[in-house]
């Protein structure tokens, strides 16, 4: 478990720079750990190397971080659970946004847990406020699109995904 304190300072160091999109500029680290703290409150999952995972999972998509520093600082295990979640950023976001949805029913459990722990995070934060930028027209798009990537993931956690039935039934108008 203390590699768990060491994930989220190596995660703080990693973001310190940026900030979430939303008016306040919320520190981008709530969003790892709050989902961190999604996957073991709410999901109930104690595994230190998904929670780890969850820490460390914007790392590599959004900083200088690679593969190998996280290897070598928390192991194979983590470091691959990073990279099923980490979108290849080379692609235009169209392909990025479709293969998400593809991908997802391939990934491991503890992909999977990252996952949807990672979409309630957002999706909850889109219902609190709007980010910079965003129209109504794409805000309403990313819950139609989270859905059809968690769909992919269920069978995993029954709690996290009985949250997100929730969060769609209200907020995804027919
Ligand atoms: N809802 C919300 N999202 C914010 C905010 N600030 C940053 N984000 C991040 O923005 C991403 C979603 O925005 P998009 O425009 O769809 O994706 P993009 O950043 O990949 O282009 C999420 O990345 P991600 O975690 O990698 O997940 P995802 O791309 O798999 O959804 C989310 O964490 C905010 O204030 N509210
Ligand atoms: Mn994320």
């Amino acid at each position: 478990m203390l590699r768990l304190l060491t994930a989220i300072d190596f995660a703080a160091n990693k973001h310190r720079q940026q900030r979430r999109k939303d008016p306040e500029g919320t520190p981008y680290i709530n969003h790892p750990i709050g989902v961190a703290r999604i996957l073991y409150e709410e999901g109930g999952v104690d595994d230190t190397a998904a929670l780890m995972a969850a820490v460390l999972h914007d790392t590599v998509e959004d900083t200088d971080t690679t593969f190998d520093e996280l290897t070598q600082a928390f192991g194979d295990e983590v470091s691959r659970i990073v990279a099923e979640c980490t979108d290849d950023k080379t692609l235009p976001k169209a392909d990025r946004k479709r293969l998400q949805i593809e991908n997802a029913p391939h990934k491991s459990d503890k992909a999977k847990l990252v996952k949807l722990a990672d979409k309630i995070y957002n999706l909850r934060d889109l219902q609190r406020t709007t980010p910079k930028g965003w129209t109504p027209e794409r805000v309403a798009e990313y819950f139609v699109w989270a859905k059809r990537v968690t769909d992919g993931c269920r069978g995993v956690n029954a709690r996290l995904e009985s949250i997100l039935d929730r969060i769609y039934a209200e907020s995804i108008k027919a």
